[in-house]
């Protein structure tokens, strides 16, 4: 086991083992999660309530989590002097399976977000953000039970990996200079900011696959390549070229293109085959709003996986119960798609749903079905029953508002 400096393990719990491609979950498995920034602290006390409370209930006593706290952030940052100490990811890896809360990034400058580092240096190449509506959520379309969909956004890649200069320095200069000088490019003015947005066939590949795999697994319809690649053609249109190609290589029995399926089929779905297609991103901003039961399983570079996020979570009733899971092939860290609603920090106001869902993927991840299905209902309940946090209640004729904590209660007394 590693040397932890500033978390500590807890005495009762054991470790998640990793073996032929599997995970083999104890039933006390150690789970490090990080409380977060801004409205973090809030939102992890009332999840944890509920996790706990599900699991016992689910399990009589049999299995329990034993958490462990790890620091990121504002936290580890006053406590520690420093964001992300090395043993957090340590933590992270060493118990496979871990969840977290937002962590703040500064906008023009200062450190790197924090969120985006974890993806990276644990390599969680896959971002999976399932997007359902839930009964009596208020929202702002009219058929917002028509989207279910789920998000595979590219997590490592793209404009995210961080390769960016600063306009005026001598490093952002003497990129322009090679780009007019070595490689013919005249548009470049002197004073030019610049960033990178890699693009790799691994990285691509491996995504894909993971969303193809989900929607065999999950007996879904499609998955839609979303890309801009009219424009950016080597990077997003190359995403889009590597997904038919992969799906042809690797899914050939079990996938169509869409293509395919109006050359061969007239349009009628072939029992059992995924429909591949692909959308342009812009494109594909207006088909969510306007044709979603067209789209199931959504497959997509980095930024444009961010933007589609928050949309689609706007669509059936808010970032307040959007969940996510940042997930490899050996790990797993869990974490809303919100951030940290700065503006509400330490005021026990804010909807703890994200991460409370989030906490349900978590589950389902371990294969504790039975806790998941407790929180679903006992959410479900809670809305029905129009107990609602203000970002519904303000929505929702007749609600009564309650607090994070109040929320929690509501869950766990309706599971
Ligand atoms: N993975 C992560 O840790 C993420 C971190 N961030 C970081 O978070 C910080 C703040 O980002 P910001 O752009 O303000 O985005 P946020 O997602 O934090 O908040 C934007 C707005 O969304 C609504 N909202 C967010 N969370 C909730 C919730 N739990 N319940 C109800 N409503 C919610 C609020 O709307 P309203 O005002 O209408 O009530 C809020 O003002 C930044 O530093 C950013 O980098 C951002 C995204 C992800
Ligand atoms: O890391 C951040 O601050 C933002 C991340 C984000 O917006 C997201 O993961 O959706
Ligand atoms: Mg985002």
């Amino acid at each position: 086991m590693a040397e932890y400096k500033y978390a500590k393990v807890p005495a009762t719990g054991e470790t998640i083992v990793f073996a032929e491609g599997k995970l083999q979950v104890p039933d006390q498995p150690v789970i490090p999660f990080i409380e977060g920034d801004g409205t973090g602290p809030d939102i992890w006390r009332a999840s944890q309530a509920v996790f706990d409370a599900a699991v016992e209930k689910a399990y009589g006593g049999q299995k329990r989590i034993a958490w462990m706290e790890v620091y990121a952030g504002e936290k580890a940052k006053n406590n520690f002097d420093t964001w992300l100490p090395e043993e957090t990811v340590e933590a992270f890896k060493e118990f496979r399976v871990g969840i977290k809360g937002p962590l703040t990034t500064p906008v023009g400058g200062g450190f790197r977000s924090l969120n985006v580092t974890l993806r990276q240096v644990m390599d969680l190449y896959a971002c999976v953000r399932p997007v359902r509506y839930f009964d009596g959520v208020p929202s702002p379309v009219k058929t917002p039970e028509k989207v279910d969909m789920v998000i595979f956004r590219e997590n490592t890649e793209d404009v995210y990996a961080g390769l960016e200069w600063k306009a005026g320095t001598a490093e952002a200069q003497k990129a322009v200079e090679f780009f007019r000088n070595e490689m013919g490019v005249k548009i470049l003015k002197d004073g030019t900011a610049l960033g990178l947005k890699p693009i790799s066939e691994f990285g691509s590949k491996r995504l894909i696959r993971k969303a193809i795999q989900y929607a065999i697994d999950n007996k879904r319809k499609s998955v839609t390549l979303v890309h801009k690649g009219n424009i950016m053609k080597f990077t997003e249109g190359a995403f889009k070229d590597w997904g038919y190609e992969l799906a042809a290589e690797e899914f050939a029995e079990q996938t169509i293109s869409e293509a395919a399926l109006w050359d061969e089929y007239n349009g009628k779905v072939p029992e059992g085959k995924i429909v591949i297609k692909d959308r342009i991103a812009d494109s594909m901003f207006q088909q969510i709003l306007l044709r979603p039961d067209e789209y199931d399983v959504l497959a997509t570079t980095n930024l444009n996986g961010d933007y589609l996020s928050d949309a689609l979570a706007a669509q059936v009733g808010g970032l307040g119960i959007a969940p996510g899971g940042n997930i490899s092939d050996a790990y797993a860290v869990f974490e809303a798609t919100h951030g940290t609603a700065p503006k509400y920090a330490g005021l026990d106001k804010v909807n703890p749903g994200s991460v409370i869902l989030s906490g349900v993927m978590m589950l389902e991840h371990l294969g504790w079905q039975e806790a998941a299905d407790l929180i679903i209902k006992g959410l479900q309940k809670a809305i029905e029953d129009k107990v609602v946090t203000y970002d519904l209640a303000r929505l929702i004729a007749g609600a009564r508002e309650v607090k994070t904590s109040e929320f929690a209660q509501a869950v766990i007394e309706r599971m």
